[in-house]
């Protein structure tokens, strides 16, 4: 029997900057978006700070970008473009995005140990289930949730500790990882310690501002920084909530 400390412990993983380099295909879809209402492409690197916020953010990003007059920004607009963009992104997810350096063998590690495994992802369901089929990933999963797949959505804490249940885990043993403040504001508001990724979009001074438990560089640092917060024996700040 595995006496790891990851044993029965739920890893909730943020899935756009967290498992996945995602932002190539979105911004060839916000691109088409973009192209479809006559505006030139933009380039990756000016809307990757607007993945962490969706799609609809992307568009907002994108609209800046080139200058779009106020005529392109109204509500019905923008609502156009998200169809555009959905659209083109529902044939094209997994073309371009790939996993983070190391997480495929993290993942592996983890399932090892004994850890249940998660997905919590302001993506829509269907969305988040489409790509991690299409990158043979979504078996390791015990739950995939999306935005729409309970009544509320991350930062609402109500998304996690739902997403935790349904993968049979325990909220009391489970911890958050993300690369956006959402991620963990969210961990925050359910009790749940959280580690941020610092490889992917959300802004590193957002990020940092939230006070994760911990932040990291790459994969190679998670299960050491995991085993470190899962022996914890700081009576201040527990692992695992308030010990009663
Ligand atoms: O698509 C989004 O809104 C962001 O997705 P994420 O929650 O997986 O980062
Ligand atoms: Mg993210």
């Amino acid at each position: 029997m595995s006496s790891s400390p990851l044993a029965g412990t739920t890893i909730v993983f943020d899935l756009d900057g967290t498992l996945v380099d995602t932002a190539p295909d979105l911004t060839n879809a916000l691109n088409r978006a973009l192209q479809a209402c006559g505006f030139p492409a933009v380039q990756g690197e000016a809307v990757r700070a607007s993945v962490a916020f969706g799609a609809r953010a992307m568009i907002a990003e994108g609209l800046h970008q080139v200058d779009a007059p106020n005529e392109h920004r109204t509500e019905d607009r923008i609502d156009a473009m998200l169809a555009d963009f959905l659209d083109h992104y529902e044939t094209n997810i997994a073309v371009e995005s790939v996993p983070f350096p190391g997480m495929l063998e993290t993942l592996d590690e983890l399932q090892t140990a004994g850890a249940i495994l998660a997905v919590c992802t302001n993506k829509r369901e269907q969305l988040a289930l489409q790509l991690l089929r299409s990158l043979e990933m979504a078996d390791r999963f015990a739950s995939i949730a999306g935005r729409d797949t309970f009544a509320a959505s991350k930062p609402d804490p109500l998304h996690l500790t739902e997403t935790i249940a349904a993968a049979g885990g325990d909220p009391q043993r489970a911890v958050m990882i993300g690369d956006s403040d959402v991620d963990i504001r969210t961990a925050k508001a359910a009790g749940i310690p959280a580690i941020g990724v610092r490889f992917g979009y959300g802004p590193a001074d957002s990020l940092a501002a939230t006070a994760p438990e911990a932040l990291i560089d790459g994969y190679a640092d998670l299960l050491p920084v995991l085993h470190q917060l899962l022996t914890s024996e700081d009576p201040v700040n527990p692992p695992f909530g308030t010990p009663s």
